[in-house]
């Protein structure tokens, strides 16, 4: 019996811990999820101060045309004047602190200066050309709240807060385990019947690309002993992913070895095409995603089922990534029973997005992988979709243009 893929994930994404915190120097927190709400220290602006190159003057003595008297200059970094008579002006850059009297700035393109003299040109309101004091955030305030996942934006304002060191779930450490006698590392020579172990590059780059950190175990022979070595010392781990070695072989070990490691298997068998065999279990509070070992299906499965894991358990809320709509090109067959994500390439046609298929849908068939940028989610219960059919797509590469 076999699992439908939306239960299964949902039973992955309830198993995952969520990882701990860390401190981390401010840049490295860019991409990662805050932990702790974040509570202003002090006040933005500090102080009231110009948001233009001009003349800090008393609005009262504004009178269009009025000549003012220029009694100081206060440069950014510059202290505000002790005290500015009626009738005067102080020149001020961006960013410099307001005299107390003064209440409204002018900008230099709306004055005539001459010698020590300057001349507004044009009507002044109260408080214009003033950033004030705590206007932006006020000290208290919940700057940015925990969960946050922190880009440039969040960068600042924390920079702008004097957050050296900032706290964020840590990234796991992922390892990976391919199995099988067949494979050989790279860089060694290829050999008839012999499979170069690509699995292991595309899961560590696979986690690499979503924030984890991939810990290489290498290969494990089809002996129990060495499933069990290295099994083992995947365990250590926050994560193992192994791949292959989980469908109906003869030497299929891995879940075998898994329990008797102590491992609970939460399912094996999931109702999708590719990535059948998939497994999942835990160990203690540690997952395993046990994946099938044809490189497609790796990939497919660890985008399905390991990358939302993985974010959830640096803290991420949103961990699938979004669907959208949109429409079959040529007519599709497929058998009852399973969901079957096919690999497309997908355009903007007329405004809409419209699917097509990258090549041979066989999952031994890697160049439609590498040709595709989407993959098309085929409901469970379909067997005939014609072009034109509407069904969600998964964007896997940023270049589609998105709709306006
Ligand atoms: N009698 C059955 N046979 C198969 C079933 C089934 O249900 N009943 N399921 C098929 C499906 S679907 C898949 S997917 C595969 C999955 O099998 P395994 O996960 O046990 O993987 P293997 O058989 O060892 O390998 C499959 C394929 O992938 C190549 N491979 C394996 N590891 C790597 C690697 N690290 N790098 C690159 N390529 C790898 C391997 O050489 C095989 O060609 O089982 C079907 N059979
Ligand atoms: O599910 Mo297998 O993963 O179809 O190739």
């Amino acid at each position: 019996m076999s699992i439908c893929f939306e239960d299964a994930r949902a039973m992955i994404l309830e198993n995952v811990p969520t990882l701990g915190v860390e401190r981390v120097p401010l840049l490295d927190a860019c991409g990662r999820v805050l932990a702790e709400d974040v509570i202003a220290p002090w006040p933005m602006p500090l102080c009231d101060n110009s948001a233009m190159d001009g003349f800090a003057v008393r609005a009262a003595d504004c009178r269009e045309g009025v000549t003012l008297r220029i009694s100081g200059y206060i440069p950014a970094g510059g202290r505000p004047e002790p005290s500015v008579e009626p009738g005067c002006a102080v020149k001020i850059m961006t960013g410099a602190p307001i005299p107390p009297q003064c209440d409204a700035v002018v900008p230099f393109e709306e004055t005539e200066e001459s010698g020590d003299s300057v001349k507004l040109t044009a009507p002044v309101a109260l408080r214009q050309h003033i950033r004030f004091h705590g206007e932006d955030v006020s000290p208290g305030d919940v700057i940015i709240p925990a969960a946050t996942v922190l880009r440039p934006p969040e960068i600042s304002m924390l920079a702008s807060m004097g957050m050296v060191m900032v706290p964020v779930h840590r990234r796991p450490r992922v390892a990976i385990l391919s199995t099988g006698d067949e494979l050989i590392e790279l860089g060694q020579p290829p050999a008839e019947g012999k499979i170069i172990n690509s699995n292991s590059f595309s899961l560590a780059a696979a986690v690499r690309e979503c924030g984890g950190e991939p810990v290489m175990l290498g290969i494990a022979l089809d002996t129990p002993e060495d499933h069990r070595r290295k099994l083992t010392e995947g365990l250590s781990c926050d994560a193992l992913i192994t791949s292959a070695g989980v469908s109906a072989g003869d030497r299929d070990f891995v879940r075998d070895v898994l329990a008797d490691l102590g491992a609970r298997q939460l399912f094996w068998k999931v109702a999708i095409k590719p990535g059948g065999p998939t497994a999942f279990s835990l160990k203690g509070q540690t997952p395993i995603f046990s994946l099938p070992g044809n490189p497609v299906s790796t990939m497919i499965t660890f985008e399905q089922f390991v990358r939302p894991a993985l974010l959830r358990m640096m803290g991420h809320q949103r961990v699938v990534r979004p669907f959208v709509k949109g429409v079959l090109k040529e007519d599709t067959k497929k058998k009852p029973g399973k969901v079957n994500f096919i690999r497309v390439r997908v355009t903007i046609e007329d405004g809409r997005y419209t699917a097509s298929t990258a090549g041979d849908q066989h999952t031994g068939i890697l160049r439609t992988m590498v040709c595709a940028n989407g993959l098309a989610v085929l409901p469970r219960e379909a067997t005939f979709l014609p072009a034109g059919t509407e069904v969600d797509l998964q964007i896997l590469r940023d270049e589609v243009t998105m709709l306006p």
